[in-house]
């Protein structure tokens, strides 16, 4: 998407072809910097300290970061060792194991001479077929939307949750695409963004991303989004994922299920928008099988911001020695989510629903 009418993506190759650059997301909305990623302890760091977060992103990075550790050591027993240590970095989107295994399988038949450069450009089209899938959640989401205008007449008013734009993906986004898409369609929508704690990824990130493509969007407290409900002002909900059983669970950033549950007390439709990668076919309860990250407590404990004067700063915000939490995920089961929107449609949230969008995994259930 673009930035001060420059387009950019959040990852791309240096002009080096042997290393990437990346937008330090750590450093948005009050600064905008690249970062290069030259080696895989790079791109490990960068995923682990959300320079770049967000799944599809995350995966994407990894690809990349396999790609480098190759430069280093692309015999078998490199390319599992660059596996597991890129998969440790954050164990709960899928997609960062799915990119690494994608990458990984086609390089055992590759000369070991000719691996870093057939896992450089493997993590390219890896992050092309991200922007295709993208878009087309966008187009499909899209015409949810343009359906709910047609049926108010008036502004449709969408809530969102953490960061699921452009900046989680390579381009476009997944819950933001289908209102980046009907928003330059001509339909009205306004988006009510939940700032998302710990990390805030919301009032940092969406509310960057929609301030810079022009989208009528207002930020609230995390809390406040079953109130709006509650009084009529939300039409619908629409989130990202991080993983997604094949029976329809939806894990995402941690308040996505209490959000759930406001929507199913008022009948507000819920929807996941999320790409092929983002869905874990051997699981069917994500509750109890899909592993939640628990960062570092100091996420909960402090706030980084922006000060008068333009400088950085940390600040405590936790009475000092209490013990913290920080789950960063939670599971949202399917009989709370209306649909989920993929690059092939909106599907329900159920075995049959995906399987009818991914017959080819029929076979395999
Ligand atoms: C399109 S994936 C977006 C998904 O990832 C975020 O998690 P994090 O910022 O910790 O990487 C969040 O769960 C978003 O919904």
């Amino acid at each position: 998407m673009k930035i001060d009418g420059q387009p950019y993506r959040t990852i791309f190759p240096d002009a080096d072809g042997v290393s990437v650059q990346v937008i330090d997301q750590t450093r948005l909305p009050f600064a905008f910097e690249l970062k290069r990623l030259r080696s895989m302890h790079d791109a490990a760091v960068a995923i682990r300290t959300m320079v770049v977060r967000g799944a599809p992103l995350i995966g994407v990075a990894a690809a990349y970061g396999l790609a480098l550790g190759l430069a280093k050591d692309a015999s078998d027993a490199g390319i599992e060792r660059a596996v597991e240590f890129l998969a440790e970095t954050r164990p709960t989107a899928i997609n960062l194991r799915w990119a690494l295994d994608r990458v990984a399988a086609k390089l055992r038949t590759v000369p070991i001479p000719e691996r870093a450069a057939f896992a450089f450009a493997e993590a390219g089209r890896i992050a092309e077929e991200d922007v295709e899938s993208c878009h087309a959640i966008g187009v499909h989401g899209a015409r949810i939307l343009s359906n709910l205008h047609a049926r108010t007449g008036r502004t449709v008013n969408v809530l969102t949750h953490c960061n699921a734009g452009w900046l989680a993906t390579v381009d476009w986004g997944t819950a933001l695409a289908p209102i980046y898409v009907a928003h330059d369609a001509g339909v009205p929508v306004h988006v009510f963004v939940d700032e998302t704690r710990p990390r805030n990824q919301g009032a940092a990130l969406t509310a960057f991303e929609l301030n810079a493509h022009g989208v009528p969007h207002t930020v609230i407290a995390d809390n406040a989004g079953g109130h709006l409900m509650q009084h009529g002002r939300i039409d619908v909900c629409i989130v990202g994922s991080d993983r997604t059983t094949a029976s329809g669970d939806v894990c995402n950033k941690i308040g996505t299920y209490l959000k759930a549950l406001a929507a199913s007390d008022n009948r507000v439709p819920f929807y996941a928008a999320l790409p092929f990668s983002t869905i874990d076919w051997t699981l069917d309860d994500g509750v109890a099988q899909i592993p939640i990250e628990e960062r570092d407590g100091r996420e909960v404990s402090h706030l980084t911001g922006r000060l008068p004067d333009g400088a950085f700063a940390t600040i405590e915000v936790v009475s000092p020695g209490s013990p913290v939490a920080n789950p960063a995920f939670d599971v949202t089961p399917a009989r709370l989510v209306t649909g989920i929107i993929t690059e092939r449609g909106v599907a329900t949230a159920s075995a049959d629903g995906l399987l009818s969008l991914y017959p080819e995994r029929r076979a395999a259930a």
